[in-house]
């Protein structure tokens, strides 16, 4: 195993991961169209910086959990690729932090959109 590799490596390894992602993992594409949504929508509503800073804050963390669910299915799948209830926990709360975060998302594009209707984005 090789441990500290020089930092461009590192970036290399983690551009790879997520181009993997990208092209393998349905939900990520769908979460990568989201933010696409997400950036045009708050330019529609001339949102302020302080939500586009949650806003991207919010999508860099949903994209990082997608990520990190992508692995842990990965590995689950690598050791017990039989039906096995901790798999099947593993891969739930994996699934409801991603969950989480998208709800999130929905709130707050359903609020900003209240705000924009209703007294200006700001
Ligand atoms: N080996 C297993 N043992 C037990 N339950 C499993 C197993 N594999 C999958 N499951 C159950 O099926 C659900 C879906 O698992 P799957 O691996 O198909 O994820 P997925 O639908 O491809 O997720 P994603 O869309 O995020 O890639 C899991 O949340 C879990 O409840």
């Amino acid at each position: 195993m090789i441990k500290n590799q020089p930092i461009w490596r590192r970036a290399r390894y983690a551009l790879r991961g997520f181009g993997m992602a990208a092209r393998e993992e349905a939900s990520f594409r769908a979460e990568l169209w989201a933010l696409l949504g997400a950036v045009l929508f708050l330019i529609w509503v001339q949102a302020s910086l302080w939500w586009w800073g949650l806003a991207l804050v919010l999508m860099a963390m949903l994209l990082a959990a997608e990520l990190l669910n992508t692995a842990v299915e990965s590995l689950a799948d690598l050791v017990s690729p039989e039906f096995h209830p901790l798999v099947a926990r593993a891969k739930d709360c994996g699934a409801a932090a991603v969950f989480v975060l998208s709800t999130v998302g929905v709130f707050l594009v359903l609020l900003l959109l209240w705000q924009h209707f209703h007294g200006g984005a700001r």
